[in-house]
């Protein structure tokens, strides 16, 4: 195993075996550390007959807990979850998230929203001082199709840096998100914005669906490190 997958492996093992316990209703995160919380739990379900129900931030998601024989639910019948935990592009020293660097963002804010708790998993090239110091492939910004023209060109003039529509690979065309919206991805911003100000005002901008900036939303991360060892770090 590759020391980033040791690293993913170890953050994910210790999220799960510290927050989760029998009776909770679990919000499953995207991306590629959250599969390695969905083998741990799976393992627990059937080591200590745990009992979980899992409400899933994506199609990928989804597919995870139905490979690995786990209750599944949803909003619409648990709308108060007790934890969830998923992956992260980058995490600040305030605990601000870059995510959706897999295309998943809107769901995953919307579970982490009903949840009591958002824990973080992610390897050690995730750990940053600001947002942007490692992470080079930009915000995501989810865009209602019609407007990503007229939000490239109003987040470029009012803030600076490049917006660029994201691309598929291996079909012609933009990506099209879970929700069935296109992806703008914001580089080269001045890392010593206010976030929190940012965020508020690009959410108020018709057209974005929502932001990949997570701010000050998680309560703890877990960064797994190349020994198998991890750190974390809670929100003060
Ligand atoms: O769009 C994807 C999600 O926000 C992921 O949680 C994030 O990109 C981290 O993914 P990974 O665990 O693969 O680094």
């Amino acid at each position: 195993m590759s020391c980033i997958n040791i690293a993913k492996k170890a953050a994910a093992r210790a999220a799960v075996d510290r927050h989760v316990k029998s009776g909770n209703i679990i919000g499953i995160g995207s991306g590629s550390t959250v599969v390695f919380a969905v083998e741990r739990l799976a393992e627990r379900v059937s080591k200590e007959a745990l009992k979980v129900k899992c409400v899933p931030t994506s199609f990928q998601a989804r597919q995870l807990v139905i490979q690995h024989n786990l209750p599944l639910t949803d909003l619409e019948i648990h709308p108060e979850l007790d934890i969830c935990i998923d992956g992260a592009d980058e995490v600040d020293s305030q605990m601000n998230l870059i995510k959706g660097g897999g295309g998943c963002l809107l769901q995953e804010k919307i579970v982490a929203s009903c949840s009591k708790k958002l824990v973080i998993i992610a390897d050690y090239t995730k750990d940053s001082q600001k947002l942007g110091d490692q992470y080079k492939k930009g915000i995501p910004i989810e865009v209602s199709p019609i407007a990503f023209v007229p939000i490239q060109n109003r987040i470029q003039k009012l803030y600076g840096g490049k917006v660029e529509l994201r691309m598929a690979v291996n079909k012609a065309g933009p990506v099209i998100t879970d929700s069935g919206n296109f992806i703008l991805d914001w580089r080269e911003f001045n890392q010593d914005i206010n976030w929190n100000e940012i965020n508020t005002e690009l959410l108020l901008m018709p057209g974005i669906v929502d932001t990949g900036l997570f701010i000050q939303m998680a309560s703890i991360s877990y960064f797994g490190l190349a020994d198998g060892s991890f750190k974390s770090r809670e929100c003060l």
